[in-house]
């Protein structure tokens, strides 16, 4: 199975609104990543709008739409909504994304840094994720290495994303190998329980080769943080080609 690759452009929308206007433009880096290859756009709209914006959903998802790629909309559905943020499911609801992807991020959050603990989430999730499901959208699960597969499986969603974090820090630390074992034994388990795998967060050239020959069955990976910045020397194009080989050479 060749792994999929999902570009988040958030880091985009965080330049752009550092100056307020338009530039840099989240339409054109996304057509360039799809016209580089990238087979979907993930974006994750925090409640704070800090990066991507309602506005910024609607147009990615119209453009996504336009091309027959997947986009992927990540947020909490448990978070309120607030003048700016109409909430995840009401987004969901609006654009009906190819996939939702569920984050148990509190409001104010600087980034995604656990999954969900399906013991204590899963019967308020199970209805949220049957909701989705019903608009039509796939429905990706925010999970730590090591998570209760069994309990997860019982919510109904159709993937868990196996939250990266860690293995990108054990990787820069030298440890890389001590962490990998978790991730292929949650992945192992996860397929067995009829759930696909998808993986995401801090995942970067550097890591990701080693990550997908390790961890069996990963059917996309979004990538934004190190993407965009290893962008800034080798232009968008470039670098999502690079990262299309890195899953190519891993099968
Ligand atoms: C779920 C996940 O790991 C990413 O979506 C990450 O949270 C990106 O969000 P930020 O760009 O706000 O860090
Ligand atoms: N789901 C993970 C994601 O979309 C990107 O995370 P990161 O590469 O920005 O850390």
């Amino acid at each position: 199975m060749s792994c999929r690759l999902s570009v988040n452009l958030n880091k985009i929308a965080v330049l752009r609104n550092s100056r307020g206007g338009v530039e840099p433009d989240i339409l054109r880096a996304a057509t360039t990543c799809l016209d580089a290859g990238a087979h979907g756009i993930t974006v994750h709209p925090r409640p704070d709008a800090r990066h991507t914006r309602h506005d910024d959903v609607v147009a990615l998802s119209a453009l996504c739409d336009a091309r027959g790629v997947e986009f992927n909309l990540e947020g909490n559905p448990f978070a309120p909504p607030r003048e700016g943020y109409a909430g995840f499911v009401a987004l969901c609801e609006l654009v009906r994304p190819a996939q939702a992807t569920l984050v148990p991020d509190a409001d104010a959050q600087l980034t995604s840094d656990h999954g969900f603990d399906f013991v204590r989430d899963g019967a308020s999730l199970a209805p949220l994720v049957a909701r989705l499901r019903a608009l039509g959208c796939r429905v990706s699960l925010f999970a730590d290495a090591g998570c209760d597969v069994g309990a997860a499986a019982a919510i109904g969603a159709d993937r868990l994303e196996l939250y990266t974090g860690p293995w990108a820090e054990a990787f820069s630390s030298g440890h890389g190998a001590e962490a990998l074992p978790a991730f292929a034994a949650t992945a192992r388990a996860a397929t067995d329980a009829g759930l696909g795998i998808n993986a995401g967060h801090d995942l970067s050239q550097a890591n990701l080769g080693a990550f997908l020959a390790a961890v069996p069955g990963v059917e996309e990976v979004s990538i934004g943080h190190a993407l965009i910045g290893e962008a800034l020397y080798d232009g968008l194009a470039t670098t999502v080609s690079r990262y299309l080989a890195i899953i190519d050479r891993a099968g």
